[in-house]
């Protein structure tokens, strides 16, 4: 910010202020404020003037719409803030609070623990190891004092500081601050018990966005004769109330340049500022428990269920017979007396018994029905999936159609066909009953072959499938699914994770304190990565262990190189949570846009349906979504073998590392443009 040469020895200079939310309502209307070194400056003013508005804008929360704001603190090291809510992790306790805050200004840990004793005793705080979230209001504050003095700053700004405090602590702490101008400090500091302030060595009366005064508290009370500030401020505004009446033409709002507070360590990174988050994080990460577990019990309960509920063929389907070749019906069947070739002039059975056999091979509940009549009213009941019905003579038919083959006429030929009636609305149950019927009818006919020792394959289609180049003879859809699901949990466990993170910062303000503490996007993203990262290997980890150790899915490639594609997928899920960080302010937001951005990948990434049969216009822009070239990688590396230098591998890798890419910028880009941001004031 510039500044002229009278700005020299002041510690704050801010000049022609602007700054509003609304276009209804300008908070700071062209305001000036000058606070000299060395001294307490108290801002007054009624609830609502935007005392905290032009605090946030000093320390460089917020950005002022037009006018300028100059420091005397070069560094981030020389300010200490103590915002107006209470913007503390609750997570933690006094000693983390105070050891994370020390760590981010540089300070070492035998000097952090020297001004934490002494600030706990001067504060008169509770025992050090207790958290937070279970301190009293006024307790917190304390507790946020306590952080804003710990690295004892040249520049105290200080929000409220003694609301709720008793009388006797609100003057020590006074006291204090008169003795640290002393010292060479200098402090500003807004308060509700205007009387409070006689104590500064001067006063600003702030009314509708600009100051009304800014003397010393002893000589605006005897230029307005009168003996308190109270009176003096009532009096101050009544005149600016007449003025402004006065006033025809409304001032119009200056558009202008507005360069941000720049202090000098606001570097894009500072190592011991990443370790107090990592450091942050991770005492944040070990009080949660139940989180935790949760948070590894998830890939295995998501591996765990996707296998056992999806992708086995349902069992026990109650499905009819109907048999007019067996006049007392089954109850017939003995299973050691229609053994033997049905060509045979002793075969005096129904060849039905052996096929009921094969149906009950294939998992059915077979239910006899002594009329097609009644077993199709059954179907249309939906009490069985369908019926299989044979013909009077059904036996001596296909014996014949056997025997004979081209010798054969109309009548018996027609009476050798069973029919099949099938409920189909169910698609998935109707095409498996249909599937297994026809494997369950070659299986039968192969059988009846065979015990008349002739060749199966005069009566088979002429098609062979050999072993398979790849996969196994009867596919299942957990093979084709199951890479899809692993896709699917490495991208979205750590989007969740970060996006939810993230959000709980800024919605308590953490963030936006932590940032006039100096710390920068860059340190805060990367402190959640190298914690995440960690949660992620083991997530990723447990996922493999369940899908291919416990459960029957097709893996013939490198478990490593698998694990490390897993991984990238991770990373883009991470930075893709932290996306939603930025542009979203509310868990509502974060929900909606990553439950629909869940559902929409998983259409579109051929997750649930192969992309070769989505619609061509679908299907010519798939590839371009961060799971799908990926999940195909991965599918080649499981199902295929294929090594990681593999072409269709490579380009999956190259995929995600261009999302993660993109995700980054389009970041960068919310936070430069502060269309989002990753605090919630602007
Ligand atoms: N993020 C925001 N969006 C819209 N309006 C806001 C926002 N923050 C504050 N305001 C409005 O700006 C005005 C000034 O608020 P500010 O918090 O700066 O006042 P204050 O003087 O600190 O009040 P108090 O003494 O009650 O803390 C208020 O009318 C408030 O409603």
């Amino acid at each position: 910010m510039t500044g002229n040469q009278d700005d020299k020895g002041h510690a704050v200079v801010v000049r022609n202020a602007y700054k509003r939310y609304t276009k209804q309502q300008t908070i700071l209307d062209g305001l000036d404020l000058t606070l000299p070194k060395n001294k307490i400056y108290g801002l007054l003013g009624p609830s609502g003037c935007g005392k905290t508005t032009l605090l946030s804008c000093i320390v460089g929360r917020m950005r002022l719409d037009y006018g300028s704001i100059k420091l005397s603190a070069t560094t981030r090291r020389e300010l200490g803030y103590m915002p107006q809510d209470l913007n503390l992790h609750l997570r933690l306790s006094i000693w983390e609070t105070l050891k994370f805050y020390g760590y981010l200004f540089g300070m070492e840990i035998d000097e952090i623990r020297k001004r934490a004793d002494e600030l706990i005793k001067f504060l008169q705080l509770p025992p050090e190891g207790r958290m937070v979230q279970d301190l009293s209001g006024g307790q917190q504050r304390r507790t946020s004092l306590a952080v804003a003095l710990l690295h004892n700053p040249d520049l105290l700004i200080l929000d409220e500081p003694t609301v709720g405090l008793d009388p006797v602590l609100s003057k020590s702490i006074w006291d204090r601050l008169v003795e640290m101008t002393e010292n060479g400090k200098t402090v500003m500091i807004t308060t509700h018990y205007i009387e409070e302030a006689r104590q500064a060595h001067i006063i600003g009366l702030m009314r509708e966005g600009v100051l009304l005064a800014e003397e010393s508290p002893a000589s605006l009370m005897a230029r307005r004769n009168v003996d308190s500030l109270e009176t003096a401020f009532l009096q101050l505004s009544q005149l600016q109330e007449h003025n402004s009446k006065k006033a025809i033409e409304p001032k119009a709002y200056p558009i202008g340049p507005r360069p941000p507070v720049t202090l000098a360590d606001n570097t894009w990174f500072l190592p011991s500022r990443f370790k107090a988050q990592v450091m942050k994080n991770l005492y944040l990460l070990k009080r949660e428990h139940i989180f935790v577990a949760f948070v590894f019990l998830l890939p295995i309960v998501q591996m765990t269920l996707f296998n056992t509920a999806i992708g086995q063929d349902p069992k026990n389907l109650p499905f009819g017979v109907v048999s007019y070749d067996t006049p007392n019906g089954f109850a017939d069947c003995r299973p050691d007396a229609y053994h033997g070739c049905l060509l045979d002039s002793s075969y005096n059975y129904s060849i039905t018994c052996k096929y009921r056999e094969h149906l009950l091979k294939k998992d059915f509940a077979v239910k006899e029905f002594r009329s097609l009549e009644e077993a199709r009213s059954n179907v249309w009941h939906n009490n069985i999936w369908g019926v299989i019905f044979f013909n009077q003579n059904f036996t001596k038919a296909l014996g014949e159609r056997i025997d004979k083959r081209n010798r054969l006429d109309d009548e018996t030929l027609e009476m050798s066909i069973m029919d099949a009636w099938i409920d189909l609305s169910n698609q998935y149950i109707g095409n498996m009953v249909k599937h297994s019927v026809t494997l369950g009818t070659i299986d039968f006919v192969h059988d009846v072959l065979k015990d008349c020792n002739i060749t199966q394959k005069l009566f088979d289609t002429p098609l062979t499938y050999e072993t398979p180049v790849y996969g196994s003879m009867i596919p299942k859809f957990t093979h084709f699914a199951s890479v899809a699901m692993l896709a699917l949990c490495a991208f979205y466990l750590p989007t969740i994770l970060t996006a939810s993170l993230m959000i709980t910062e800024k919605m308590g303000g953490l963030i936006e304190r932590i940032m006039v503490a100096g710390v920068t996007f860059s340190e805060m993203t990367g402190s959640m990565l190298v914690v995440q990262f960690v949660v992620m290997l083991i997530q990723n980890i447990l996922s493999l262990i369940v899908m291919y150790g416990f459960f029957d899915n097709p893996m013939i490639g490198n478990y490593a190189t698998v694990f490390i594609v897993l991984n990238l997928l991770g990373f883009g899920g991470m930075f893709f949570g932290i996306l939603i960080g930025v542009g979203c302010n509310t868990y509502y937001m974060a929900a909606y846009v990553g439950t629909a951005s869940n559902l929409m990948l998983v259409f579109i990434c051929g997750l649930a349906w192969p992309v070769e049969g989505a619609h061509y216009l679908l299907k010519s822009v798939s590839w371009m979504f961060p799971l799908t070239l990926t999940t195909q990688g991965l599918r080649g590396m499981t199902a295929r073998g294929w090594p990681l230098m593999h072409p269709t591998v490579l380009e999956g890798v190259a995929s995600i590392v261009v999302w993660i890419g993109l995700f980054v910028l389009i970041c960068i880009v919310l936070i430069k443009t502060e269309k989002g941001s990753w605090v919630s004031a602007k």
